[in-house]
């Protein structure tokens, strides 16, 4: 035989077919251990590399194609000197490799243990498809069953060579996204580290296209990661794909619900909620969330961290929502969701992730942080001025707009009664406009109201602002050089000032 495919796959799925048609075109087959024993229980004649190198296989596996005999084979070139050296270990002239790799990420997904997981982590696999990847010019590389039809499409020797080197573009891909995947895992078992990694690599496997980004005409996709639970698991019961702008959104509206641990409802636009509630029930959240702001809400999304039933289904049809996320939905309700057809309804668990971290690309490079996780410091709470209160009173009010202040974008002041968001002032570059904003909407709402922000007051004028809309209690970080000012603010109008030691700013 003159011209020989290599065949080592763990996923057999297609392999028979792809090596008879190397067959047809007077190929010959060489293969592992495995995969020489299914194409031959498949019919097909096929040499086994260890008759090539008089190797057997060894370590269980984990030493089977490391061969000088078999990369000899791979990586000469036509060149006079190469193919000598080639003759000279006897190594056979390969002009394929088809190698899938030990599915490491299945075990991951699966939550495999480290034991397991190390079994799992391919070598020779990797090093046969490098081989083949670098000596593109003379060797199809083929790494992935949907790539067989593909590779069928034609003889092999009419593949030109800028076909060979896009599938060597893929190999290497295919390669680093494995070796990334591997990577992470040992920084997982690392645990929490001090320092950031010095290398970071981001991995991701692309769960679709989207019809377009944040605008038409800009190209986008959505990856998963492995590691992140999240828009890559939800269940979409109907409508279209979510769009770039819906998984952003979505992402604000699902992570705030999250955040809360009442029943809790959302209503997010343009990554920024316009109205949120907590209650007794789902039903009672949302109507809070709606009565939020009844206008903003309209074409939004709406997270519910429960699970949403019929006569909740019907209230949220009433008005026309782009998404709808919810632990979960009877049958009822999704019966009458469906009604309305251009609406996305999405299932997930509304679970956050343990350790995760948040990357935002800038020109040049990319910001890497810990997500924010925003639950009220009640140990550290210190009240700094007004009369004495209890907080077990205004418990459900701050949790709320503690949460909801932490996912508007700063400046962000953000008003609560009785379980639901009056008032929403954010992203504005200073803060007495994010308040008038807020206590504007909230209007006599905002009597005896809690009143949160996501950073410092600078001055004393947004306690002012705040005393003359007779809000009953205000939150804040604290740290201001000038905190004296809205501490003495708030003793000279009688609001409780509460201090978090803690901020969170959302840009
Ligand atoms: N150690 C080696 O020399 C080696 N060479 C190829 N493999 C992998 O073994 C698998 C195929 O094995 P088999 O043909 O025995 O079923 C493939 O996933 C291939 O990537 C190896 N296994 C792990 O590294």
């Amino acid at each position: 035989m003159d011209q020989w495919a290599l065949l080592s796959v763990s996923d057999k799925t297609g392999i028979v077919e792809l090596a008879q048609g190397f067959v047809d075109q007077g190929i010959g087959l060489l293969a592992s251990g495995g995969t020489y024993q299914y194409l031959r229980d498949h019919g097909l004649t096929v040499k086994s590399l260890e008759d090539l190198t008089g190797f057997t296989e060894i370590l269980g596996g984990r030493v089977k194609t490391l061969h000088p005999r078999i990369y000899a084979g791979i990586l000469s070139r036509e060149t006079r000197d190469d193919v000598n050296d080639r003759q000279k270990v006897d190594a056979p002239h390969v002009v394929a490799v088809v190698v899938n790799l030990y599915p490491f990420e299945a075990f991951l997904n699966q939550g495999a243990d480290q034991a397991t997981l190390i079994e799992k982590i391919d070598i020779g696999g990797v090093a046969l498809i490098r081989a083949a990847a670098k000596n593109f010019q003379h060797v199809a590389v083929v790494v992935d069953p949907s790539q067989y039809a593909t590779v069928l499409a034609k003889p092999l020797h009419a593949v030109t060579v800028e076909e060979r080197r896009r599938w060597a573009y893929q190999a290497f891909n295919h390669v680093a996204y494995y070796d990334a995947l591997i990577a992470q895992s040992f920084g997982d078992w690392e645990g929490h580290q001090a320092e950031l990694p010095e290398l970071y690599v981001v991995a991701g496997r692309k769960s679709g296209m989207l019809r377009y980004g944040e605008n038409p005409h800009q190209r986008a996709g959505f990856y998963a990661q492995t590691r992140d639970v999240g828009f890559q698991s939800a269940k979409l019961h109907q409508g279209k794909a979510l769009s770039y702008n819906n998984l952003a959104d979505a992402d604000t509206a699902w992570r705030l619900a999250a955040t809360l641990t009442a029943p809790a409802a959302v209503a997010v636009k343009h990554q920024t909620p316009c109205g949120a509630g907590v209650g007794q029930s789902l039903a009672e959240a949302y109507e809070k969330a709606y009565q939020a702001d009844p206008v903003s809400i309209f074409g939004g999304i709406v997270a519910l961290n429960g699970i949403v039933d019929a006569p909740l289904a019907n209230r949220l049809t009433e008005i026309f929502l782009e998404v709808i996320i919810a632990e979960g939905f009877t049958d009822e309700a999704l019966k009458v969701l469906s009604a309305k057809k251009n609406v996305r309804v999405l299932e997930m668990p509304f679970v956050l992730p343990e350790q995760s971290e948040e990357i935002r690309t800038v020109t040049g490079g990319f910001l890497v942080q810990e997500r924010d996780r925003i639950t009220v410091p009640w140990q550290s709470l210190k009240q700094v001025a007004g009369p004495a209160v209890s907080l077990a009173e205004y418990e459900q009010d701050i949790t709320l707009a503690w949460a909801t202040v932490g996912f508007v974008k700063s400046n962000a002041i953000v008003v609560v009664n009785a379980g639901m968001t009056v008032g929403i002032g954010g992203g504005q570059t200073n803060r007495i406009d994010a308040a008038r904003q807020a206590l504007a909407q909230a209007g006599d709402k905002a009597h005896g109201a809690v009143l949160a922000s996501d950073a410092f007051f600078p001055f004393g004028d947004v306690m002012e602002e705040a005393a003359k809309h007779r809000i009953g209690l205000v939150i804040q970080p604290g740290g201001s050089v000038r905190d004296n000012e809205s501490i003495d603010a708030a003793n000279a109008h009688g609001i409780p000032l509460f201090f978090t030691g803690e901020r969170h700013f959302r840009h």
